[in-house]
């Protein structure tokens, strides 16, 4: 990390509902002292310029005046001055994107999910890697305290995990919901799988391989899906898939996890999505379970602030020999919590070095989540439009 702060100056590839939480959280105040800073320089969008800055006024962002509006995303990518570009169009564009950011020698920060298929992505890290720059997907789950606290903590200690459960479901589907919404359009990649399914996923890659253990692969045993009711196109709902971890030499199971989601379970949508998405629930969402403890996850999964460990071990009994549960909290700091991403990319993108080959930041965490939404779309029978897929 360079001795003097370094500023991140963003171009934020579209003007979605996202981006109007991305953005106001990285331009939180910071202490003086802070090493990283981040600033909005360029966006791009298919609105007007009075849409722009009826948005740079809705998000109250600062400088507005200084950021300058494109009209056309490859003119900005061409043309403008900034560090990263952060891209959140509906997910079938995410590899056309950028692919034309890393083919400029941009550093990209992309949505999740970061591609529509594997594929797609092996293809992005290795221009990235080629092209000598910092390519990163917006699963920003692994990046708050509670996640971190998790892996090199936690992890470490609770023995070795033997069984996953994860779920994602959020009612991000009504009734009322316009079928044209991106929630509902396979054009637009609708599916519970890779829009929600990818949280409860990246649950089971920190559970079997948050100790980056190596000497064992996961696949897909089991996927089915459910569609939302009298919707055309059979846009997947209520998701069930089933991950066995082998141990690669003996191919003996080490673990088990059980992955869920949906888009209409459980409850309505009706208020606002963020106050909706801090309701708690009775049920944790993630369990992870080990020979030596247990840790509960408690909703929403998407934003971890607490962890729930119940230690089973023999030094951990209490004196009448019953199990104790310790909560641990570990809440974001401030606002969202959607920075914390955007600190780990930035403190990259300051560290290069020119000529030097280019970085892909947990790209074998993407892959592997990817690859088994892949295997899971399959025996589940969830497809999209083939170019939808393509390379
Ligand atoms: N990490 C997280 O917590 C979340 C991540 N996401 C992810 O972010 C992505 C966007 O989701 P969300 O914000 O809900 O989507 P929105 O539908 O709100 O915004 C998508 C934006 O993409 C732009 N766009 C759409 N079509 C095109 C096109 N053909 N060419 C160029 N730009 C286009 C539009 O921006 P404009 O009008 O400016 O042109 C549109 O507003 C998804 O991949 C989703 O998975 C979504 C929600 C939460
Ligand atoms: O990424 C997401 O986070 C919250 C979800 O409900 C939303 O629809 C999804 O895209």
């Amino acid at each position: 990390m360079a001795s003097e702060p370094f500023t991140c100056r963003w171009a934020a590839l579209s003007l979605s509902s996202i981006a109007s939480v991305f953005i106001p959280d990285i331009q939180l105040p910071r202490e003086a002292s802070e090493a990283i800073k981040h600033e909005l320089v360029a966006v791009s969008t298919t609105g007007s310029d009075a849409r722009a800055r009826d948005w740079f006024k809705e998000n109250n962002i600062t400088n507005a005046e200084a950021v300058k509006v494109y009209h056309d995303w490859q003119e900005m990518l061409e043309k403008a001055d900034f560090d990263v570009v952060y891209i959140s169009t509906p997910h079938p564009l995410h590899y056309s994107h950028a692919r034309q950011a890393l083919e400029r020698k941009r550093h990209v920060l992309v949505e999740k999910p970061a591609t529509m298929n594997a594929a797609q992505y092996e293809r992005l890290a290795e221009l990235a890697r080629k092209q000598g720059v910092v390519l990163m997907e917006a699963m920003w789950t692994r990046y708050v305290p509670a996640t971190r606290y998790l892996q090199e903590e936690l992890l470490p200690r609770i023995g070795e995990v033997r069984r996953v459960y994860a779920d994602f479901s959020f009612p991000i589907v009504s009734p009322e919901l316009p079928h044209t919404s991106r929630f509902l359009d396979k054009a637009a990649g609708a599916g519970s799988l890779l829009d929600q399914g990818v949280y409860a996923l990246t649950w089971a890659d920190l559970g079997l391989h948050g100790c980056n253990n190596t000497s064992a692969v996961t696949e897909v045993v089991h996927a089915n899906t459910m569609s939302v009711p009298a919707v055309l196109g059979e846009v997947d709902d209520i998701d069930t898939v089933v991950l066995s971890k082998k141990d690669r030499q003996s191919a003996a199971q080490q673990a088990v996890a059980i992955v869920t989601t949906s888009m209409t379970l459980p409850g309505s949508s009706k208020p606002s999505f963020y106050q909706r998405l801090q309701a708690s629930k009775s049920a944790p969402s993630v369990r992870i379970e080990a020979t030596k403890a247990s840790v509960a996850i408690p909703f929403p999964p998407i934003r971890p602030q607490e962890l729930h460990v119940q230690w089973y071990d023999a030094e951990h009994l209490d004196k009448d020999g019953i199990e104790t549960e310790e909560v641990i909290q570990k809440p974001v700091e401030r606002g969202w919590g959607i920075w914390y991403q955007a600190d780990v990319i930035a403190a990259k993108v300051a560290q290069r070095r020119p000529g030097s080959e280019g970085e892909v930041i947990g790209c074998e965490e993407s892959l592997r989540i990817l690859r088994w939404m892949d295997e899971a779309r399959k025996q589940a029978g969830i497809r999209y439009g083939v170019e939808l897929d393509q390379l």
